[in-house]
């Protein structure tokens, strides 16, 4: 995984962290033929860690200072297999062609996951941060008969103080495979 501290990053648009980075990418078991669509690039953290381990990225964000950060470090980290599209990712998945799904971002989540079923795409990734999005996930998942895996992730970064190391926790970040076929 690339440190988080050597992404290019602007404020207010997020990243994904790299230990939640390590353990996403595991999970979307990445092979070099998969074409993958990253579905909320935010700063382009995952969508650089896919396009290293895969043949092709489709980046989508509806933020214009999203699509500029995940821009600017596609051009850092020299990766040249990625399309960045700006809009919303329910728009777009009907117009491109890919095998596996990382969602990041939750917007419009209902419309997404019921384009990647229509489009028969059998493996999707996704984070969410916030328990009910979480539960939304599961939920239409499950509606669409995908195989579900919940995995909740908590994070604590060693901060030393004159007697040692405190462990300062992050705040925990769902992480959710569904797989069918
Ligand atoms: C938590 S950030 C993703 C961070 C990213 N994985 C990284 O490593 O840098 C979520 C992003 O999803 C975007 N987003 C949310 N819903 C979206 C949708 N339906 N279509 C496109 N972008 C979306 C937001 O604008 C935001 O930039």
């Amino acid at each position: 995984m690339i440190p988080d501290d050597e992404f290019i990053r602007v404020e207010g648009v997020p990243i994904t962290k790299e230990e939640i980075r390590a353990v996403s990418i595991g999970k979307l078991r990445l092979n070099k033929d998969d074409v993958v669509v990253d579905i909320g690039c935010g700063s382009g953290g995952m969508t650089v860690e896919i396009a290293k381990r895969c043949k092709f990225v489709y980046a989508i964000d509806v933020d214009d200072k999203a699509i500029e950060t995940t821009t600017k470090n596609l051009k850092k980290f020299g990766i040249k297999n990625c399309k960045v599209i700006k809009g919303n990712a329910k728009e777009i998945l009907n117009d491109i062609d890919f095998n596996k799904a990382f969602i990041g971002g939750t917007k419009d989540i209902e419309e997404i996951i019921k384009t990647l079923n229509k489009k028969e795409i059998k493996h999707i990734v996704a984070n969410t941060i916030v328990l009910e999005n979480a539960i939304r996930v599961i939920s239409l998942l499950e509606k669409y008969n995908y195989n579900v895996e919940v995995v909740n992730v908590s994070v604590s970064y060693g901060k030393k103080i004159s007697i040692g190391y405190m462990m300062m926790a992050k705040n925990p970040i769902t992480i959710i495979t569904g797989k069918k076929g």
